[in-house]
């Protein structure tokens, strides 16, 4: 069985009730069809009943069976309110401003469903770019205890099996912090090495990446990464890693033996952890575009409920997938 029939079963077993607010979007509409049809999850679609009929209608999209809640008419939502001016005190949010997001922000809103136990976990970013998604969460959501890095992780199905774990490979963080310090690097490997095991069933080896291997440049940026698996090594993590790396050493065996020769994780990783996000972002997008490779997520890591993002280029599949990934994560 594949990776995704793999979590659909997962999610079958025990039901748990996704929120989608991009109700606007037509391919949420389709993929809440799949969804329910596959009957992976339960779906909350949030916004006006009567649109979101229309809408699906216009586009062939049968939804029976999803709960529709517009924010407007919600009978709780002066509990969200409460809530949400609660969390933001040291913002001087107001009771007004609060009314105002949770009315006219439908990923602010999810959130809080999730939040308040109403919902077991939101799918957003079809139709918002992450940093909106991200943001909703962070302030909504926070981060679990004793977590301090909210960083993500897309999970690359390649085509021929040759890299990774018969084609298997995380990809980080290429979603959310822009400049990662080492601390923000290592916590990235971390997170990342629980979502290989905890979603893929990965034995995880996470190669941390750099333009050089083993001290085969100096810079800066190559010490940010040495000393980030230097942290890696005061941890104490349960997991194989190393580096820093470049990406042939990390993933070509025989390019591994000749660059890294002492090296467990060279030739064999089956997690990337990429040295900022604009190597990440580019490198994934690159991959699932030049070598038809399915890109899964990004994952969200480090939240205190599941909330996962896409990528605005998503499919209808992608988002059907990734409800099933959110829905095995509750
Ligand atoms: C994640 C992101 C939205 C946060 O942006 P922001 O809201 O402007 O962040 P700020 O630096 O103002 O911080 C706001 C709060 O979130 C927290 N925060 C921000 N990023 C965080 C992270 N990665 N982990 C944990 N907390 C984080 C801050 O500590 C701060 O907390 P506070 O409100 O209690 O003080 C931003 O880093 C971003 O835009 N990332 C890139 C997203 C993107 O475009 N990706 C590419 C396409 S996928
Ligand atoms: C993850 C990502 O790159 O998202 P988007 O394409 O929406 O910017």
């Amino acid at each position: 069985m594949g990776l995704i029939e793999n979590i659909k079963e997962n999610a079958k077993k025990e039901l748990k009730t996704i929120v989608l607010p991009e109700s606007e979007d037509e391919r949420v509409l389709q993929a809440a069809q799949k969804v329910l049809e596959e009957k992976t999850a339960n779906i909350i679609l949030i916004g006006d009943e009567d649109k979101i009929k229309a809408d699906a209608q216009a586009c062939g999209a049968s939804i029976e069976g999803a709960s529709i809640i517009n924010p407007k008419s919600f009978e709780n939502i002066e509990k969200y309110v409460n809530e949400l001016v609660e969390l933001r005190k040291s913002k001087n949010l107001s009771k007004e401003e609060a009314t105002e997001i949770m009315t006219t922000e439908p990923r602010f809103f999810g959130c809080m469903m999730v939040r308040l136990g109403d919902a077991d976990g939101l799918v957003a970013g079809s139709n918002s770019p992450t940093a909106d998604v991200l943001r909703a969460a962070i302030q909504v959501i926070k981060t679990a205890p004793g977590i301090n890095t909210v960083s993500s992780a897309f999970i690359m199905e390649t085509v021929d099996g040759k890299f990774g774990d018969n084609g298997l490979i995380l990809f980080a963080d290429c979603a959310v912090i822009p400049e990662p310090n080492a601390e923000q690097l290592a916590d990235i490997a971390c997170a990342t090495a629980a979502t290989a095991k905890s979603v893929v069933g990965l034995d995880p080896r996470v190669a941390m990446l750099s333009f050089s291997t083993k001290g085969s440049a100096n810079h800066p940026l190559v010490d940010k990464v040495q000393y980030a698996v230097d942290l890696l090594s005061e941890r104490n993590v349960d997991f194989s890693f190393d580096g820093e790396m470049q990406a042939d050493a990390a993933i070509v065996e025989a390019i591994g033996a000749k660059k890294a020769p002492d090296s467990k994780v060279a030739g064999k990783a089956n997690v990337l952890v990429f040295p900022d996000l604009q190597s990440g972002n580019i490198g994934y997008k690159l991959v699932q575009r030049f070598a038809g490779a399915h890109a899964h997520g990004p994952v969200v890591q480090g939240l205190n409920k599941p909330v996962n993002d896409l990528s605005r280029g998503c499919s209808v599949d992608d988002i059907a997938n990734l409800v099933a990934i959110t829905a095995t994560q509750c």
